[in-house]
């Protein structure tokens, strides 16, 4: 249990399948955890591939009906699912902090964020047209109809735990499909009290289902191999996302991929350095530096190297680390274990081949898994903290001297989902809006999600865009229709 939810019918520890709460494969459950002080929270449902195979049936049988709805009245149900998830935020906040740890305020900040998709989608359900074409013959009527794809699979990373969900189930209810779930095993307690807002807002039985699983693998492939599952939609890794398309690629299914990514931040001499300290503190440090669209490379023009990395570690100094729980905390734990010792790891690499620590550098506070916000100085393109993507609080500072090694330098990856540009130049900001391959690029700013702008990636940051209006065009099929008179 959690302390402190004022609607303890949020807290769910079961399955939710074809509408109904129900306890997962015998003798094996979720232990979900607290990272902030690694006590046990919750023991959570792990269903059966059997199970997981239910669901997929079940929101199948709930296809035909669901898409027969008017999308007004689709578009009502996300309304309500809409409201009842802000009316909860705090309780909802308060479970994705206890399991997640990111501070308060960020949970509250993604539970409108994630509910903010819920609205977006809810006005695109009746924005979804189709089109009568000028004929190639005088005796032909064409049309283009835009249908729902189908059962949507779909498959979530534990980071963003609410919104990284609201931000698939939303569009895929609205354009008319049914959607079966498998969250993370870290965070599987924000998928359920989503389910159970959604089946209070009148979401019907099978259209929305939620199968926590331990056996990642397994459910995974049952998602990208099922003949079931018309579309796959994932978020996390680029290693798992990789597996998972060539899993489907023997049914030629439709998948959405949100991966890895490793973005680059380029601060110029003529940079405005208060600004693009704010810029790199909110891309770099959100959520502990564990999101995709993290700075994980900032690169700073010689001329203000000095001045903007004293500038940096002066701010790094003043945040916070601790529970998430407490006021003013503005860095909580790193997800697990693991996570810490890998940022130690990319670290001590660092070090090993010349970089300086600048600020932090070691884990916080006694014991856990609390990590210092870190400035690394003199870091080369041969260190792992720039050829990985770090999922910590660690800034690496690398030099460079022209526009042109600025360009190279940052598309020196196999990812390109976000990156960060500071100048107040307006032909350098050409120039690199040009020449940077991303998917989503920061000009003066750190912070740049919204459900209103497409969110994704190119190379091997994923396939597809979601949210704004492109995001529901992974949700749907195209029918051209040729009537001969
Ligand atoms: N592009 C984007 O919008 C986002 C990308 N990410 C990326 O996700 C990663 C961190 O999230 P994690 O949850 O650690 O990623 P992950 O890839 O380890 O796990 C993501 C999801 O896949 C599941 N999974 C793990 N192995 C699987 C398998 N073999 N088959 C099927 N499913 C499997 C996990 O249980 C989880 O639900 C980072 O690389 C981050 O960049 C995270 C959030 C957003
Ligand atoms: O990085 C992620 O996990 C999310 O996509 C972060 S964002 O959408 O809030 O930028």
């Amino acid at each position: 249990m959690i302390p402190g939810l004022k609607d303890p019918g949020l807290f769910r520890t079961q399955a939710f399948i074809d509408g109904t709460w129900t306890d997962g494969a015998p003798d094996t459950r979720i232990s979900v955890s607290d990272p902030a002080t690694g006590g046990g929270i919750a023991l959570v449902a792990s269903v059966s591939v059997a199970q997981a195979a239910q669901a997929l049936d079940s929101a199948a049988a709930a296809w035909s009906a669901w898409r027969a709805q008017t999308a007004k009245a689709r578009a009502d149900v996300l309304l309500d699912w809409y409201r009842l998830v802000l009316e909860a935020r705090e309780d909802l906040a308060l479970i994705l902090t206890s399991e997640q740890g990111k501070p308060l305020a960020e949970a509250l900040a993604e539970i409108d964020y994630g509910a903010s998709y819920i609205r977006w989608f809810a006005e695109e359900a009746r924005r979804i047209n189709g089109a009568i074409l000028p004929g190639h013959r005088s005796d032909v009527l064409l049309s283009v109809r835009k249908e729902p794809i189908g059962v949507v699979a779909a498959i979530t990373p534990w980071n963003f735990p609410n919104a990284m969900i609201t931000r698939k189930v939303a569009p895929a209810l609205a354009a008319g499909c049914p959607v079966v779930l498998k969250p993370a095993s870290a965070t599987p307690l924000s998928a359920l009290a989503l389910a159970e807002l959604a089946r209070r807002a009148g979401v019907p039985a099978g259209v929305f289902s939620v199968v926590p699983s331990r056996d990642s693998a397994t459910i995974g492939t049952l998602f990208a191999t099922s003949g079931v599952v018309r579309k796959l939609t994932f978020t996390g890794s680029t290693e798992v996302g990789r597996l998972l398309l060539a899993q489907a690629a023997g049914t030629i299914k439709k998948c959405s991929m949100e991966l890895g990514g490793n973005a680059p931040v380029l601060v110029f001499d003529d940079a405005d350095i208060p600004t693009a300290v704010q810029g790199v503190l909110a891309a770099k440090f959100r959520n502990a530096g564990q999101t995709c669209v993290c700075a994980n490379r900032i690169y700073v023009q010689s001329g203000i190297y000095t001045a903007f990395a004293a500038a940096l570690s002066d701010a790094v100094k003043g945040l916070t680390v601790g529970d998430g729980r407490q006021a003013g905390i503005a860095i909580g734990p790193l997800i697990d274990e693991a996570a810490a010792r890998k940022v130690e790891t990319l670290l001590a690499d660092a070090v090993g081949q010349g970089a300086r620590i600048a600020v932090g550098g070691q884990r916080a506070g006694a014991g856990g898994t609390f990590f210092q916000p870190t400035v690394v100085a003199e870091v080369t393109a041969a260190m792992r903290l720039v050829q990985e993507e770090i999922f910590g609080p660690v800034a690496p500072l690398v030099r460079f001297a022209t526009v042109e090694e600025a360009i190279a330098l940052a598309n020196a990856s196999d990812h390109g989902l976000a990156g960060y540009l500071f100048s107040q130049s307006p032909a350098t900001i050409e120039r690199i809006t040009n020449a940077v391959e991303v998917g989503m690029l920061g000009i003066n700013t750190g912070a740049i999600s919204t459900e209103v702008a497409p969110f994704g990636g190119v190379k091997q940051s994923g396939l597809g865009r979601e949210g704004a209006q492109l995001g529901m065009e992974d949700y749907l099929e195209t029918k051209y229709v040729c009537q001969q008179f």
